[in-house]
């Protein structure tokens, strides 16, 4: 059976604490989600400002082939804002709990009732599809959400969703509530569950089973507080646990969520599910012995299914075999005994808590073997220039294969360091297509002469390292850092 995705990513994720996209940053999102294959975009709430309505209106022009959306209240002017952006849907949300209807609206449930309806008639006078939403459903009276339902779908209502507003359901009740609004409400039925106790994603699947045809999801599972059910998580489950269908191409759910994580300046935690980058990182030796042998012995889906990737990380819990496996990836051949060796350093490392970057590494291989490996690129010239009166701007000229190519490149940058990388990536970039994934930065110590900590992520296609560099000049630290990365995924 396939269910509806309905992506709330531009809305109710927007809604994330300190979250605010420009109109353009709504766009590139939209076509993402798009070529991502969400049925639903709800793109914003176009009542909320100018900008806010800018962004809806670039994305209803793009002609996408999802159906756009805007949030609105049971209000006509927030449907006619939703009008002005000519979107094909509304979201049309009415509070249904005691509490929301006494507090917050400070109306009865018959007044409620005849808003809703009015603002259902409205919406459908001016040619909306119309999603008539229980916002704090799951603490209202179930009678009263199938009557609204049945009454809205008299006045034209076209779907209905109901809200667990305050992410208080549990699986059961979640299967329980939508058996019974499905089968008392001749509508398809959409489920928005939030995940204040960390049960969105089992929540929304538990409404499927009971008859949510629809599912509203966000990309990271960003949105109001502990946020929303998440779009990768609730579609793979979906996909691999209970054997439904989606629209959604799943080879391109880690794009999506870095795309999101970059506009949004939210980080995708590592440990998140499906598109954190621990999600199929393995360290433990036992587990790297068993992945080489088969990956199905600690991996339910292969990374490749939702655009991630396996990595090995090497640390304190790593075996032999694991480190074998990784010198191998990177080309470098050993005898057991300079094996024994780098294993050896790799566990003192652990055991002082050290993380191992892939420069660690390198720099292990290389006091054990005795000598260089070969840097193809090397840094020759660096000269950065900033200054409150012009824009900072850095030039390199950097030497690749020895000295028998001379590359030579200028570059501006928001600072010195942005100037300085952009200069280093625009020099390589005829030799290979580098993305500068993560920078961060850390001062040890206190005093304007502190040592600065810079580690870098850098990926080239599906390759992906890390680096950490340390200096008392950042724009060094910040270049080594980048240029030693560089030459890691080059080798
Ligand atoms: C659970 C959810 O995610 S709901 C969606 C939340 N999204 C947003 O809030 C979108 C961003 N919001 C905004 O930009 C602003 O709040 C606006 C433009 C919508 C409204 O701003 P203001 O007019 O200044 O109102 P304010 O935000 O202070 O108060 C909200 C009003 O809407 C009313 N209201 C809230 N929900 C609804 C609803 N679904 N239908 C009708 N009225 C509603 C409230 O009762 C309150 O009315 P009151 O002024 O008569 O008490
Ligand atoms: C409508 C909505 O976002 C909610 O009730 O959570």
């Amino acid at each position: 059976m396939k269910v509806r995705i309905f992506d709330t990513t531009l809305r109710d994720g927007e809604q994330t604490p300190g979250v605010s996209l420009t109109p353009s940053d709504k766009l590139e999102i939209a076509r993402k989600l798009d070529e991502l294959g969400v049925d639903v975009i709800e793109a914003g709430s176009a009542i909320t400002s100018k900008g806010e309505r800018e962004g809806i209106k670039l994305i209803t022009k793009e002609g996408l082939n999802a159906e756009i959306c805007s949030f609105v209240r049971a209000l006509p002017i927030d449907i006619d804002a939703a009008v002005e952006c000519d979107v094909d849907s509304v979201h049309l949300v009415v509070p249904t709990s005691p509490i929301h209807i006494k507090y917050k609206l400070r109306k009865t449930e018959d007044e409620v009732l005849e808003t809703a309806l009015k603002a259902v008639e409205y919406a459908k006078d001016h040619g909306l599809i119309v999603e008539l939403s229980a916002e704090d459903a799951t603490r209202s009276d179930v009678n009263f959400l199938i009557k609204l339902f049945n009454e809205g779908k008299k006045v034209g209502a076209d779907r209905v969703c109901v809200c667990d507003t305050v992410g208080i359901l549990t699986p059961q009740k979640s299967q329980e509530l939508f058996k019974k609004i499905s089968e008392n409400v001749d509508l398809p039925v959409s489920v928005h569950c939030h995940n204040d106790f960390g049960m969105a994603t089992a929540n929304t699947c538990s409404a499927v089973l009971g008859g949510a045809v629809q599912c509203h999801v966000t990309i990271n599972g960003v949105g109001e507080r502990a946020g929303n059910a998440s779009l990768e998580e609730v579609v793979s489950a979906l996909t691999v646990l209970y054997n439904y269908k989606t629209n959604v191409k799943m080879e391109k759910l880690y794009e999506v969520s870095r795309l999101v994580s970059r506009l949004m300046k939210l980080p995708v935690p590592p440990n998140k599910a499906i598109v954190g980058d621990n999600a199929f990182a393995h360290e433990a030796g036992i587990h790297v012995d068993g992945l080489i042998k088969n990956t199905e012995t600690y991996e339910p889906i292969k990374p490749e299914m939702v655009g991630n990737r396996r990595r090995i990380i090497l640390g304190k819990h790593s075996g032999r075999k694991a480190l074998k496996y990784k010198l191998d990836l990177m080309g470098i051949k050993v005898n057991e005994d300079q094996l024994n060796k780098i294993y050896e350093k790799i566990k003192e490392f652990g055991d002082l808590g050290k993380y191992i970057s892939d420069a660690d590494l390198l720099a292990i291989i290389r006091e054990v073997l005795g000598k260089e490996i070969e840097e193809k690129i090397k840094l020759d010239e660096l000269t950065v220039v900033s200054g409150n009166k012009i824009t900072p701007i850095a030039s390199v000229k950097l030497h690749y294969k020895g000295e028998d190519i001379t590359l030579i490149e200028t570059a501006y940058g928001v600072g010195p360091v942005d100037a300085a990388i952009n200069a280093v990536r625009k020099a390589i970039s005829g030799v290979a297509d580098v993305k500068l994934e993560e920078y961060r930065v850390e001062a040890i110590g206190g005093g304007t002469d502190a040592l600065i900590e810079v580690r870098v992520k850098l990926r080239k296609g599906m390759d992906i390292v890390e680096v950490k560099k340390a200096d008392a000049d950042i724009i060094r630290a910040s270049v080594d850092a980048v240029m030693e990365g560089i030459n890691l995924l080059l080798s």
